[in-house]
């Protein structure tokens, strides 16, 4: 699967070292991150560390579905474009709402949002231009295990092929960096990977 390697820069703010392991942003504006991938690749676990990491808010765009949406993928039915579009729009807004303003007072924002497709991925951008994304890419059997494992989620893991058919995964010329997912590694080292990886600008 190709792999999106992205120029620097790749993201607008500065870092510096930090006891983390990693970096953590230092001036404004703060980052804005989304961080994507099919139900199960870790979106939600290793978004939250990360907004940890460095120190800006987490949100989780599951609770932004309408009921409805909820209700389709409880059913084991996949949403359509025109179920995610509106859901896009409120991820889009509350981006919005976080990105670093001119005068640098911004929260910043780290989101947990699969945007499986690089229109859906537009959609984010048109609302939230400096957003980048962290894509979290693994392997069927990998993410798999993971959804057999979750439980008390209403997303159920006979949606994965649907999600994996959906996925356009992030190419060179968008804005963030590609992340494979070890078996075995624990989120707090791939959250340190991440952060690196945004620093050098490559896949990781
Ligand atoms: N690095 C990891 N190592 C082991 N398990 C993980 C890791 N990241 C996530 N998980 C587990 O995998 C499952 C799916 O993760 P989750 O964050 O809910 O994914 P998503 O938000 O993309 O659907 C959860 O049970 C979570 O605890
Ligand atoms: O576009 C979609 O089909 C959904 O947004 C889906 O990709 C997302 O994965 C669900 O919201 C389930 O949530 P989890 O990703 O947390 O399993």
């Amino acid at each position: 699967m190709a792999r999106a390697v992205l120029p620097l820069p790749v993201l607008p703010w500065p870092v510096l070292p930090s006891a983390y392991g990693g970096v953590v942003s230092s001036t404004s504006p703060q980052p804005l991150l989304v961080v994507m991938g099919v139900s199960g690749s870790g979106k939600s676990t290793v978004g939250a560390a990360l907004a940890a990491a460095l120190d800006v808010p987490f949100q989780d765009a599951d609770p932004l579905h309408p009921a409805s949406n909820v209700a389709k993928m409880a059913a084991g039915i996949a949403l359509t474009d025109d179920d995610r579009m509106p859901w896009l729009a409120l991820v889009g807004a509350e981006l919005s709402a976080a990105a670093a303003s001119p005068g640098g007072s911004g929260t910043g924002l780290v989101m947990a949002c699969s945007a499986l497709k690089r229109a859906y991925r537009e959609a984010i951008l048109a609302a939230a231009p400096t957003a980048r994304f962290i894509y979290l890419e693994g392997s069927r059997e990998l993410i798999e295990s993971r959804l057999e494992n979750r439980h008390g989620h209403f997303m159920p893991s006979s949606l994965l092929g649907s999600q994996l058919a959906t996925l356009e995964p992030l190419e060179s010329d968008e804005p963030g960096i590609t992340v494979e997912l070890r078996a075995g590694e624990p989120p707090v080292e791939l959250v340190a990977r991440i952060v690196s990886g945004i620093t050098a600008g490559d896949a990781v």
